[in-house]
């Protein structure tokens, strides 16, 4: 049977990162996507220009037109914008209780845009955090949720997971991909164990959407595999090579898209 998964999430019309990333990571992954949008965002790969954000009463109605209806398998909830946004997605989560939530706490774009207002961080942590099943910040947006300092070394990644999974977090696979360096490291800590996950770095500018893809990818691939261990590795194997595969694109002047493939999943 082929998994029916949901991206709730913002857009990005260049079709690198938010609903448009997702959706394409779902289908490459041999599953069913379905998308609820949270904002319009005019966006390419040079930065954001506008956020529009739809009003949090009709990402409500979204979500019960298409919960009423249709089965979910596993959920990614990417872009929120603002705080009644997320106070909407939350309490669906509630009603629905949906499956297999990964939660990409996404704050700001690589360009340096904002994607979320600063006065909703602790809507995030305090609402939607303890609903996810597993949450994926990068670096900075760890720290931003714990009120700390930006770390800086791979060394220190396992303590700050601890931290954040004492936020009351099922599981976190904190992103490193901020430290830089000739690898690529991420750290999960989930279901008693940690884990370290290396990949080369993959020496490219088109790196535009990697968070979107690698939580879309664990999303499906958790909808698929029977622990999230083997969802997240399989995930970030996934994304190196869209990474990889991202030099047949030509796609505007910035930081290009990375490139979803269809023919590793079956
Ligand atoms: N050039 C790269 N080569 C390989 N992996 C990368 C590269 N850039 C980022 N990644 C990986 O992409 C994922 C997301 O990266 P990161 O920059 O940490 O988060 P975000 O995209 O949310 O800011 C992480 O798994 C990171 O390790
Ligand atoms: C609509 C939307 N959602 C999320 C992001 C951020 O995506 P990310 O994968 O972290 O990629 P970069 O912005 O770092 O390239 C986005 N840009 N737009």
């Amino acid at each position: 049977m082929i998994r029916n998964v949901l991206t709730i999430a913002g857009t990005d019309p260049s079709g690198g990162a938010g609903v448009q990333a997702d959706l394409k990571t779902f289908s490459a992954h041999g599953t069913y996507g379905m998308s609820v949008i949270t904002a319009l965002v005019a966006q390419t790969t040079t930065g954001v220009s506008a956020v529009h954000e739809v009003p949090a009463g009709f990402v409500t109605e979204q979500l019960r037109t298409l919960l009423d209806d249709v089965r979910v398998d596993a959920v990614k909830i990417g872009m929120l914008s603002d705080a009644a946004i997320i106070g909407a997605v939350a309490a669906e989560l509630e009603r629905y209780r949906l499956p297999n939530v990964v939660l990409d706490p996404v704050m700001v774009a690589k360009s340096g845009d904002r994607l979320l207002a600063e006065e909703a961080v602790l809507a995030l942590r305090d609402e939607l955090l303890p609903r996810a099943d597993l949450i994926t910040p990068n670096l900075p947006e760890a720290a931003d949720l714990l009120g700390a300092e930006e770390i800086t070394d791979v060394a220190d990644m396992p303590a700050q997971a601890a931290r954040l999974r004492r936020l009351g977090v099922a599981r976190v696979l904190l992103k490193g991909g901020h430290l830089g360096g000739s690898s690529s490291v991420d750290v999960l800590d989930a279901d008693g164990a940690v884990e370290f996950l290396r990949e080369e770095r993959v020496d490219t500018k088109n790196d535009h959407g990697t968070g979107c893809t690698l939580s879309a990818a664990t999303a499906a691939l958790r909808a698929r595999r029977p622990d999230w261990a083997t969802a997240v590795r399989e995930a970030k194997e996934y994304l190196s090579g869209a990474l990889r595969a991202a030099e047949q694109l030509e796609v505007g002047q910035g930081h290009g898209p990375v490139h979803h493939f269809h023919d590793r999943w079956d």
